[in-house]
């Protein structure tokens, strides 16, 4: 490598709130709502829906539900976030400069991309930490640091890190974390449960133009050109590569979504409603594995580790377990350096 070469890296995940109160939560959420590609609705029809139902009435329940996640150092999400940006560094030595930072809150994508100008960086590798794509996750990172970028004099090449959702590493990773917890837990049943989005946005992906993306029951089986946007059939593709990296039998799997906001059809099928329906076939022990996310945060340890792990004992299962996240993973901390340098050279 040129030894004059200073890297700049961004490990930018979503976003999470300073705090977990109530007026955080608040600021998080209005920051985080208000994007058009989040929510993508008119812009009157948005503030209203923020300001009338979303922010009076999930603030508080959201901090409440931040509470219960919430570590001594902070948020679950920015913790391990920050663990695998130490990892990194340490990996990637002298010439890499690596910033965490976040699309929505603090660290901001600003502030991380002043910091590395000022350490006289002559490239920014963009690492949008989301392994499948969505327009509401990858699109507005690489958006957002071109309007950051359009404000600036002088402008360092930048490189754009796209989703890594078939990745060999990443799917070897998520193997490495889940074979000795699957190991020592010994399920009968193994849920890939991803975050959801509304199906709307999975028909504005197709490149089709509306002809391809959930017009049929199979539309998300295999990555074809109209689909190689839709974050629905990125997600199934991770599933079948985590399945055959762990051996998984074709009956001892299936994939779902959480997560859902609003009124609108959300990709199917729901985590929530999936449970049930294992129970009803006898399935006991169940192993939930979130692939959508690459740290454990409130969508991972309190939808699924605390609230799924209730509904299922509800239901009469034995027992839920959440595979965690690949975090700071010291094998998943080496494919991030590897992925930075080759997507630096
Ligand atoms: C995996 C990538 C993500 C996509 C795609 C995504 C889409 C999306 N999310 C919301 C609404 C909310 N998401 C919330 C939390 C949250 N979302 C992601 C990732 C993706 N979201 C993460 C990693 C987290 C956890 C943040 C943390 O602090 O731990 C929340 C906040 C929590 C809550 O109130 O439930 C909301 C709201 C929409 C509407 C959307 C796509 C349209
Ligand atoms: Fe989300
Ligand atoms: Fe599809």
């Amino acid at each position: 490598m040129d030894l004059n070469q200073k890297i700049g890296v961004l490990l930018v995940n979503v976003g999470t709130p300073d705090a977990p109160e109530t007026s955080a939560v608040r600021r998080y959420l209005k920051e985080f709502l208000s994007d058009p590609r989040v929510i993508d609705i008119p812009a009157f029809a948005r503030f209203l829906l923020l300001r009338l139902i979303i922010l009076p009435f999930r603030s508080s329940k959201s901090a409440h539900a931040y509470k219960t996640v919430w570590l001594p150092e902070g948020s679950p999400l920015m913790i391990h976030s920050q663990s695998l940006g130490k990892n990194v560094s340490e990996i990637l030595g002298d010439h890499y400069f690596i910033e965490v930072c976040m699309r929505y809150q603090n660290p901001s994508l600003e502030t991380a991309i002043k910091n590395l100008i000022a350490k006289g960086v002559n490239k920014i590798v963009v690492f949008p930490l989301f392994p499948q794509y969505s327009s509401a996750a990858t699109g507005t990172v690489f958006e957002k640091v071109g309007e950051i970028a359009n404000k600036m004099w002088n402008v360092p090449p930048l490189v754009y890190v796209p989703s890594f959702y078939n990745h060999p590493g990443f799917i070897e990773s998520f193997s490495q974390v889940a074979t000795p917890l699957l190991n020592e837990f010994q399920p009968d049943f193994v849920l890939f449960s991803y975050h959801g989005l509304p199906e709307r946005h999975v028909k504005k992906s197709d490149q089709s133009h509306g002809k391809y993306c959930l017009a049929d029951i199979k539309c998300c089986d295999k990555i074809v050109h109209a689909n190689s946007y839709c974050y629905r059939a990125q997600c199934y593709a991770t599933t079948k590569a985590i399945v055959k990296s762990l051996g998984l039998s074709k009956e001892g799997y299936t994939t779902s979504f959480q997560s859902r906001l609003g009124k609108s059809p959300w990709i199917k099928p729901y985590t929530d409603l999936v449970l049930p329906e294992l129970a009803q076939k006898g399935v006991k022990r169940i192993a939930v594995m979130c692939p959508a996310f690459v740290a454990d945060c409130l969508e991972t340890l309190e939808e699924i580790k605390i609230r799924a792990k209730e509904q299922w004992l509800s239901l009469g299962g034995e027992d839920l377990t959440l595979v965690p996240s690949l975090n700071s993973h010291p094998y998943w901390s080496d494919v991030v350096a590897k992925m930075i340098q080759s997507a630096a050279r």
